[in-house]
């Protein structure tokens, strides 16, 4: 964490939070296209292990293509989750809390979309919010919900801002993420340990350079 020193703002840019309703009111199974079957998924995992030059009969790949599935039902799940109902329940006793809550070094790991390779690390999120505050462990499963998708870590980081923006109506919300992308880790250019950051910003994180500031500083533990 230590590229994130300085907080970023002169002058007001846009107001950028907002995210399309789609995203984050019901599952993210696209109704138009027709899904395949469980069988047909499996012989495709199976094409593709012919495709690398496996024998696909050998005892050790048999199951495989199963097993290829299962992985992909557990490490997609999020397309079949709703980011609101994540949200959905709060808590209004908090004895005149007034501060933001912050919630660092939340692990995810997800799927970038271009070659469908793992990347993975840390989410910061830091939220301010009005009378009414959320379960903590439901902010790590926004991130879930969203990790469990393709994605780009630029589209996941301003969907778990936008989503909390929009649900719980905050004073505003700081999302930072660093990651490694094995797809250019591992592959690629193939530079390891490279760290993708990625930040988003709303309401007073956005506009008080010094409330962004005390986030970047909280995040880093100073
Ligand atoms: N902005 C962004 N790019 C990503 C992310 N994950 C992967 N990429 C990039 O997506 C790009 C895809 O580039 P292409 O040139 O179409 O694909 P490629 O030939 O496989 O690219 P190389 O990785 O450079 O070999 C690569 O530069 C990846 O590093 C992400 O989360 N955000
Ligand atoms: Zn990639």
């Amino acid at each position: 964490m230590d590229a994130i020193i300085k907080p970023i703002r002169s002058g007001k840019p846009a107001d950028k939070s907002e995210i399309p309703a789609s995203d984050y009111m019901a599952s993210a199974i696209d109704p138009g296209i027709v899904r395949p079957s469980r069988a047909e998924a499996e012989a495709a995992a199976k094409t593709l292990l012919a495709y690398i030059g496996e024998n696909t009969n050998r005892e050790g790949l048999l199951d495989t293509p199963r097993r290829m599935v299962e992985a992909y039902d557990e490490l997609f799940q999020g397309y079949a989750q709703c980011p609101a109902e994540i949200l959905d329940r709060t808590f209004g006793e908090t004895a005149g809390y007034d501060d933001f809550v912050l919630m660092r070094d939340i692990s995810f790991h997800s799927h970038c979309e271009h070659h469908v390779m793992p990347f993975y690390g840390k989410a910061h999120i830091a939220y301010a919010p009005v009378d009414r505050v959320v379960g903590l462990s439901k902010l790590a499963r926004l991130v879930d919900a969203f990790a469990h998708r393709l994605q780009t870590q630029e589209h996941l980081t301003a969907q778990v801002a936008g989503a909390i923006n929009a649900i719980l109506k905050p004073r505003g919300v700081a999302v930072v993420m660093e990651a490694e992308h094995t797809c250019m880790s591992v592959r690629g250019i193939a530079k390891k340990g490279a760290l993708t950051l990625t930040s988003r910003f709303t309401g007073i994180f956005q506009d008080n350079p010094e409330e962004q500031a005390r986030f970047l500083n909280m995040v880093r533990g100073v």
